[in-house]
This record gives C-alpha cells, sequence and structure tokens, in this order.
C-alpha cells in the first residue's frame, strides 16, 4: 500500500493497514519533524516493527540528511524477526519504485553467535570465544606472523583485509542467518564484516547493550552520528538494562581470582623487561600524553574498556603512581587485599562511594585520582604485555571497573556488603554489590548525543514514569487502543473463589490453605473449559514450588492432569526449553497442555504462544518483587529522594509491567483471540495501571468476579469465539483498505480545515472588533467601574 502522511510518501508492504499502525507512524514522523524523543506503547502483536521500519526508511530515502537508523531489541531472535521484517519491506520497496535502492541494513550480535572458526565457534562460553577470538585476530598476532613466528590466525578475518573496507558485503539486508550463510561462503568473519560496515549502514539492529553498556558503547557504537534515528523496541525494561550495565558484585573467589590475575600480570611484565623493556617504556611515554594517546593503538577487539569516564579525563595525564607497569600491579593488588579484609566483616554493611574512598584512603593511603583510571590503564597494560589469555583477567577487570565507577560517581551508587546469602545462613559468603540506583545515568549519553530516541513496547504504562525515570523529555507519549470488529480477548480479574474467599498471592494469605485450593479450583475449571494451551504465570519460583506441592497434596494436580499435561519452567535454559517444545507439541496435537512459569523470566519475555499455543492466560497473584531485598530498598529510597516517585508507586508499576507482559503473550495478532486471567484480589485496584489497550477492553463487570463467575464468562466468550468470523468483517474497522485510509485523511483533513477556519474566523473577529468593538467593551467596562464607585459612594456616610 503506498500512501502520504503529510509530505512524506510511504510503502508498506501490506494490502491493509491496522488504525493503530497509522496513528503510530504519523506520531513517529512527528518526533522525527520535531528532532526530540517520544514514548509510544502499542498493543502487543499489531505490527509495530513493520510500522516503524515503513515509516523510518521512507523518511531515510525521501529526506536528504538520510539519517541513519539504529534499533536496539532484547533478544536474537527478536532482532533476527526485525531484520527479516526490513528485508521484506525492501523487497516490497524494489517492487513497487521499479529499482533497487542503494541501502544497507546489518545485525549485529555477539561473537559467540556470529563465530565461523570451526574451534572457537564450539566453545559454549561468551567470554571464552570472545577471549579466543582475539588470541587469533589480535593487532601483535598478525605483527608476530609477519616476522616468522608460529602463530595461529583466524583465516576469517585475514580474508577481510583483501577487501575494499567499505564494500565487505553487497548492499541491501542480511539477516544473521543471510549473514552467516555468506560468511561461509566467502570465507570471511560475519561478526567483523558487521562491525566494520557500520559506517556505511542505513540500518544497524542489534542489542540495546551496544548503546546502554558503556563498556561496550565506547566500542562499538562510538562513531554514530548525532543525527541517528535511535529506537529501543521492547523498551518496557529499558531501566533495569540500563541498571545492570552498570552494577558489579564481588564475591570472595572474584577476588581470589582477580588477585591471582594480578599476579600472573607482574610475571608478564618481568618477562617483558627481560625480552622487550623498550614496549614498556612506549608505554610508560604515551600515558604521560593521556589515556586518548594510549588509547589510539586499539584495535576493534580490544577486550576490556573504560566504563563511563568523561571525556575531559581521557585527556589528562595518567597519575604517576599507576604510570609504570609494576606500580599499577601493586596498586591493583593491594586495592585487592583492602577488598578482601572488607568482606570479612560479619554485619551488613551500606555505604555511598564517598564514604568508600574515605575509608580506603585511610587505610591504604589510595587516593581517588588513580583509582578513576584503573579501567583504563588495565587495558592499556594488557595491550602491551599482547596477553591472549583474557578471560582468566575477567574478574581483574572487574575489580578495575568497580574502582573506577566507585571514584566517579558520588551519587546512583551505593556499596552493599552481604555476609551472608541469606537471613538464617551461619556460614558467611560474602558479596560485595556495587550497585547502579540511578537507570538515567547509563542512559544519559544516549539522550545527550541523538536527537530523536524512540522508546516503544506493547507495555509500558504509565507512560509518565519512564521519562522520569530516564530523564529525558518527549515531543510525543501515547498509548494506542486496540482496534477490534470483535471482542477478541477477554481480560478479567479474578478476586474471589466459588466460596466467596478472596484469593491473593500476599505474604500473609499466600499459604493459607483455602487460598492456595481456590487457586487450584481456577486451574481445574480453565482447564477444562480451554482449548489446546493454557500458561499460568506465578510472582516467583519460590512460590511456584510451594503452591505445585500444595496443590499435589491436594489432589488438584490429578484433576488437571485429566484434561491437560502440566509443564513447567524452570530456572535452567535448556530444561525450559525442553519444557517449551513437549508443550507446543501438546498443543499442536490436540493433547492440551498448561505451561507453569514465572513473572520476569524467560518465558515471559519472549515467547510468544500465539493462537492455540495459548488460549488462556493466568496471572496467579501480583507479580511483586522481593521487597525485602537490600538493592531494591535502596533503588526505592533514591527514586524517592531524587525522582519524587513513591515506593508504592514504583512497586505497583513494576508489578503491572510484568503483568502486562505476561498478559500479552497469548495475543499476537488480530486474527487471534485468548482470555486474560488476573488472580487476586489486589488487581482490582491496579486496573488503571495496565496499558490502555487492556484497561479499555476490561469491562466494569469483568474486574470483580469469582471463580465461577470468571468461568461462565469465558465459556460465554469461547462460544463466541467459535463462530466463523469473515475476514471482511474487520474491514474499515480494524484494518483500512486504501479507500478507507483515504476516507480517514480526509475526515481529518476536513476536521482540520474546520479548525483552521474556525481559528482563522476567530483572528479575523478579534481583528475586526479590535478598533471599534473591543473600545467599546474597555469603555462600557471602565463605566461599570464608575457606576460601580458612584454607588459605593453614594452608600458611603459623606
Ligand atoms: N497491516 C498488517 N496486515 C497484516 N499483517 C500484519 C500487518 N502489520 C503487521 N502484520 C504482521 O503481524 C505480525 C505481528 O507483528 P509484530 O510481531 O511486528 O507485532 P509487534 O507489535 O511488534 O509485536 P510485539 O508485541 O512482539 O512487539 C507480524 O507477522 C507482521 O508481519
Ligand atoms: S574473527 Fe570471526 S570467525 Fe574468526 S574467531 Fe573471531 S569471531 Fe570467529
Amino acid at each position: 500500500m503506498k500512501f502520504f502522511i503529510e509530505d512524506l510518501p510511504i510503502l508498506f508492504p501490506y494490502p491493509r493497514i491496522y488504525p493503530e499502525q497509522y496513528a503510530y507512524m504519523c506520531d513517529l514522523k512527528r518526533t522525527l519533524d520535531a528532532g526530540g524523543h517520544c514514548v509510544l506503547e502499542m498493543p502487543s502483536g499489531t505490527g509495530k516493527t513493520v510500522s516503524l521500519l515503513s515509516l523510518i526508511v521512507a523518511y531515510q530515502q525521501h529526506y536528504p540528511e538520510h539519517r541513519k537508523l539504529i534499533y536496539c531489541s532484547r533478544t536474537m531472535s527478536e532482532i533476527e524477526k526485525a531484520l527479516a521484517e526490513l528485508k521484506a519491506l525492501m523487497k516490497y520497496r524494489a517492487d513497487q519504485l521499479g529499482e533497487v535502492e542503494e541501502f544497507r541494513g546489518l545485525g549485529l550480535t555477539s561473537r559467540k553467535n556470529l563465530c565461523l572458526h570451526p574451534s572457537v565457534k564450539r566453545e559454549k562460553s561468551g567470554s571464552v570465544v570472545d577471549s579466543r577470538c582475539r588470541s587469533l585476530t589480535a593487532g601483535f598476532v598478525k605483527e608476530k606472523k609477519e616476522r616468522g613466528e608460529d602463530v595461529d590466525l583466524c583465516i576469517y578475518h585475514d580474508n577481510l583485509d583483501l577487501l575494499e573496507p567499505h564494500n565487505l558485503i553487497p548492499a541491501g539486508v542480511w539477516t544473521l542467518d543471510g549473514m552467516l550463510r555468506y560468511g561461509e561462503e566467502q570465507k570471511q568473519c560475519p561478526y567483523f564484516t558487521a562491525r566494520r560496515m557500520m559506517p556505511f549502514c542505513n540500518v544497524i539492529i542489534y542489542s540495546y547493550h551496544y548503546l546502554l553498556d558503556p563498556k561496550i558503547a565506547e566500542r562499538v557504537s562510538r562513531e554514530l552520528s548525532k543525527d541517528c534515528i535511535v529506537v529501543f523496541d521492547e523498551a518496557h525494561n529499558i531501566d533495569n538494562v540500563c541498571i545492570e550495565s552498570l552494577s558489579i558484585d564481588l564475591t570472595e573467589d572474584s577476588l581470589r581470582k582477580a588477585a591471582r590475575g594480578a599476579a600472573n600480570l607482574e610475571r608478564e611484565i618481568t618477562q617483558l623487561k627481560e625480552t622487550d623493556a623498550d614496549k614498556l617504556q612506549n608505554e610508560y611515554a604515551k600515558l604521560v600524553e593521556g589515556l586518548r594517546e594510549a588509547d589510539e593503538a586499539r584495535d576493534e577487539g580490544a577486550f576490556m574498556s573504560n566504563p563511563a569516564l568523561p571525556d575531559d579525563l581521557l585527556k589528562e595525564a595518567v597519575p604517576g603512581n599507576i604510570r609504570r607497569a609494576e606500580h599499577f600491579t601493586a596498586f591493583l593488588k593491594r586495592f585487592i587485599e583492602y577488598l578482601k579484609t572488607r568482606m570479612k566483616v560479619l554485619h551488613v554493611i551500606s555505604e555511598t562511594p564517598p564514604s568508600f574512598l574515605q575509608h580506603l584512603k585511610e587505610l591504604t593511603f589510595i587516593e581517588r585520582k588513580p583509582l578513576r583510571f584503573c579501567a583504563e590503564r588495565l587495558t592499556s597494560l594488557v595491550r602491551t604485555l599482547e596477553l591472549t589469555n583474557i578471560e582468566d583477567y575477567q574478574p581483574l577487570q572487574e575489580v578495575a571497573t568497580f574502582a573506577t565507577l566507585a571514584a566517579t560517581y558520588d551519587t546512583g551508587f551505593l556499596l552493599i556488603l552481604e555476609p551472608f546469602e541469606s537471613e538464617t545462613a551461619t556460614v558467611p559468603n560474602p558479596v560485595l554489590h556495587f550497585t547502579c540506583l540511578d537507570a538515567a545515568i547509563a542512559i544519559k549519553p544516549v539522550f545527550d548525543r541523538f536527537s530523536s530516541v524512540i522508546i516503544t513496547s506493547g507495555t509500558i504504562s504509565p507512560l509518565e514514569m519512564y521519562p522520569k525515570m530516564l530523564g529525558f523529555t518527549t515531543v510525543v507519549q501515547e498509548s494506542y487502543s486496540m482496534t477490534l470488529a470483535r471482542r477478541s480477548f477477554l481480560p478479567m480479574i479474578v478476586t474471589r473463589g466459588s466460596d466467596q474467599g478472596t484469593i491473593s498471592s500476599g505474604f500473609q494469605t499466600r499459604n493459607d490453605p483455602s487460598n492456595v485450593r481456590n487457586y487450584g479450583a481456577l486451574l481445574v475449571e480453565f482447564s477444562k473449559l480451554t482449548p489446546d494451551g493454557i500458561v499460568v504465570f506465578f510472582p516467583s519460583y519460590l512460590y511456584m514450588e510451594s503452591i505445585i506441592s500444595m496443590w499435589q497434596g491436594m489432589g488438584i494436580l490429578d484433576q488437571v492432569w485429566k484434561s491437560k499435561l502440566i509443564l513447567v519452567e524452570t530456572p535452567d535454559s535448556q530444561e525450559t526449553s525442553l519444557a517449551l517444545e513437549t508443550y507446543r507439541t501438546a498443543c499442536s496435537n490436540g493433547r492440551g497442555a498448561i505451561l507453569l512459569c514465572v513473572a520476569r523470566g524467560k518465558v515471559s519475555e519472549g515467547i510468544d504462544f500465539d493462537h492455540h499455543y495459548g488460549r488462556t492466560v493466568l496471572c496467579i497473584g501480583v507479580p511483586f518483587q522481593y521487597t525485602e531485598s537490600r538493592i531494591l530498598k535502596a533503588r526505592l529510597e533514591f527514586l524517592r529522594e531524587t525522582y519524587r516517585i513513591r515506593e508504592n508507586d514504583f512497586l505497583s508499576f513494576d508489578a503491572m509491567r510484568h503483568c502486562a507482559q505476561c498478559l500479552g503473550r497469548v495475543l499476537r495478532g488480530k486474527d487471534d483471540y485468548g482470555i486474560m486471567v488476573m488472580a487476586d484480589r489486589r488487581f482490582a485496584k491496579k486496573k488503571t495501571q495496565l496499558p490502555k489497550w487492556i484497561s479499555s477492553a476490561l469491562m466494569e463487570a469483568d474486574a470483580n468476579m469469582s471463580v465461577d463467575q470468571a468461568v461462565a464468562t469465558a465459556k460465554r466468550f469461547l462460544k463466541t469465539m467459535s463462530k466463523p468470523f469473515p475476514i471482511r468483517m474487520q474491514e474499515g474497522i480494524s484494518t483500512w483498505s486504501y479507500g478507507d485510509l483515504m476516507q480517514h485523511q480526509e475526515k481529518l483533513g476536513a476536521e482540520r480545515d474546520r479548525e483552521m477556519r474556525m481559528a482563522g474566523a476567530y483572528e479575523e473577529g478579534y481583528e475586526g472588533v479590535h478598533g471599534d468593538q473591543v473600545m467599546q467593551e474597555a469603555q462600557h467596562a471602565e463605566d461599570m467601574i464608575d457606576d460601580d464607585m458612584d454607588d459605593a459612594m453614594l452608600g458611603m456616610d459623606v
């Protein structure tokens, strides 16, 4: 379909468009025109990705600026899906335009996913793949080879150097799979092909971390220009990604490994002194010039990077006491020893970075300034020593990053030392959490640098929470409802059992037998009435385990078993994928199945249960976070004091966004249907926090039901759904043909004209009366005042 939004010609790769897609695209254009940021919530399964891509690609191709699109998503499968949609879109554009546009779209993911080297790709851990890759590709290894030494190189990497640097792969859109195939054919590395081609791409699709984790962003995304359009898709968890990227946990074991790493470094330094002391001397000279200079020699595969050093600091000379390699390792060792002694404390400590630094200085005389340079200084040293077994130095890198962060930020971070794993544990197992409390820190460079950042998801309500938490302003903030020709999903809140006893996963009542039995009855009834698949979400693994064992004792699982197979999500991802596979098979062959899983788990975030794979989703309890966690408590306090977000508001916002994610799993398109049950009395008060597309479909009568009422309503709903519903019934309502769209635009245009005419008439009228009528009115007002005065005077005793 081809249409215009204002002056912009759009090519949309489907013959019909959904009304919400059109509204979404209009708002996107408005944001890009204004050069600002936006938060957009689009119902799940209504083609958000294709709307985004169609509008932005049209924008790129139409306007002379050709702004690059950086599209960030969460998982590899989502990246692959977006690349496939982009490929289909570009094919459609070529068919319509009669020519293939000069266009490049690439995806980037970790080496682990893109490596082709026969032995490296077999490694299971990502950091081992990174490290082994570096040992085969680093500049110094190549130099050794040139000198005739016997070292291994990666042929897939070497072959890239034989190609034109700006044309490593033909133009077009390449899915990750396509890149792997092309790489295998041409014997070239897909990972480095994508990395090196980034400056020449119109669209880059990669994971959030490449922009949000300063350790990676600095390396991968440094050269992206200011006018890039940045999209964070599935952004409902973006604050957590920001926080995780700057938080570090240190344990006794990791400190031991870090100390071993420092000792190894010392040994390497001594060896290098004997064989090639000039290298160390050169490094020293460069560090006097500042880190930026030392940094120039960085190759694209370098493993460590400075977490978040301000630019001006990079130009400064590295402090004298860590400039010499052996001084630096001694410095690191002293710091690690200090951390080890702190770990010996047997009570919980919670302190700010300045207080930590103060204590550190008193005991060890270590100053703040050299600490700030630690991470970068370590990178420089590792490069000088030409180390290849990088994964061995990972714990040391963590300590260095921790040192840099603690010495850089006074606020927004907290150190929490927990000596015991749980309240009841007696054997110490200390963890030092260096926790970031302020999500805005990691994302600030993105907002500062790029003119348009689009935050979007299917569940991002309440919209105003994100600008507040992440510290940015928006030009558009919008939540769209789902246009439907018939009510194809049924949200319900169940607050009571059939015995009228309230149900809740609240801490005090969650294990009451009557509560558990009522939840069990709900599951039994829905397993009987739902065709094919049911997905059940619990607030936590702990609660899921306890309720399952109680159900087992009550004979509830035996009843469920009669209608459906029961499968369970576990923290082990391989077990879970096996359970998922079996679940899908059972749904497809008609046996039907129930998948018991947890909100915030893998299933709730990334797995779609479209059509028969998910006809009912049950949320057993409100998925609140574990509020006794010290880290969470600290973050809540920070949010209250810094952003004026109250604890309860944040907790319930967080619980409801996860609940909405779970509910959205079963509705994956306009031709899909499903039942969404929120089973907890507390949902009745929280319904306003659901995304607009769910809350507007929740009828008042369905917002406070007992189990048997819910069962009756669900049966009625399923009966309606079983009636045939020809696609043409949706036309003009939930899908628009070109004609419908034109009608809509005309109507909008007419409305706008009328508004403008009215505004014009008002202005004209205002101009017209200005001369005499306004003067008359002013005169009249003055007269009134005079009259009042006269009246007042009259009333006075003169
Ligand atoms: N106008 C349309 N007509 C027909 N199919 C469409 C249309 N728009 C999108 N689709 C298809 O609907 C499916 C759902 O789209 P998509 O997965 O992009 O939705 P989404 O809103 O991004 O979902 P999510 O909740 O995963 O973000 C896709 O297969 C897409 O190709
Ligand atoms: S260069 Fe590419 S193919 Fe070679 S080891 Fe590294 S990631 Fe693997």
